[in-house]
């Protein structure tokens, strides 16, 4: 075991989080996004994984050498922050992950088959009837209410 797997370890400890072997998702993985520590697949399981869909996310974060410390930190503050978060409005958090064949590790999470927010909105441009923009602010605002009320979080980085 590395200084790596250590944290890891430790981190799936302490936050109590589901390990997910990497061989039951599918090899072959669709790119989806770029997250702030590493690209976001769409992958599926290749047999059924109790209390997770067929078709997941996979967050990556690259832990390199030279700035482990910093994104170890982070990506440990989005473990603890997205571990403590069971909310309809907030994506689910299942586990995590690790590509033993190239040290690769991963967050788990529900996976969004429209999106996000602003790629919805560009799509249906103006579009939008009335009605569900207002669903749209109301469902915003119970996720907010949620992480401010229920976790003691602000949230500080909401963009569309
Ligand atoms: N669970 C998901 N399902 C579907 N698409 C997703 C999911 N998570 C992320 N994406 C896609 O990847 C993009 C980047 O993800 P996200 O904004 O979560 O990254 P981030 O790490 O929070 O970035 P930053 O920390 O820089 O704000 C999203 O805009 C979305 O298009």
């Amino acid at each position: 075991m590395n200084d790596t797997d250590d944290w890891f370890q430790t981190a799936i400890d302490k936050y109590e989080l589901k390990n997910i072997p990497f061989e039951d998702f599918n090899k072959k993985k669709k790119k989806i996004g770029r997250g702030g520590f590493g690209d976001i697949f769409m992958v599926t399981c290749k047999k059924p994984i109790p209390s997770i869909p067929e078709k997941i996310a996979l967050k990556g974060v690259s832990v390199g050498e030279e700035d482990s410390g910093m994104s170890i930190k982070r990506f440990l503050s989005e473990l603890k922050l997205h571990s403590r978060a069971k909310n309809d409005r907030i994506i689910n958090f299942f586990g995590v992950s690790k590509d033993e064949d190239n040290d690769q590790y991963y967050l788990v999470m529900e996976f969004a088959d429209e999106g996000d927010l602003r790629g919805y909105l560009i799509k249906k441009k103006s579009n939008i009837q009335w009605e569900k923009r207002l669903d749209l602010a109301i469902q915003i605002a119970e996720g907010i209410v949620y992480i401010h009320n229920e976790l003691n979080i602000a949230h500080r980085d909401l963009v569309i």
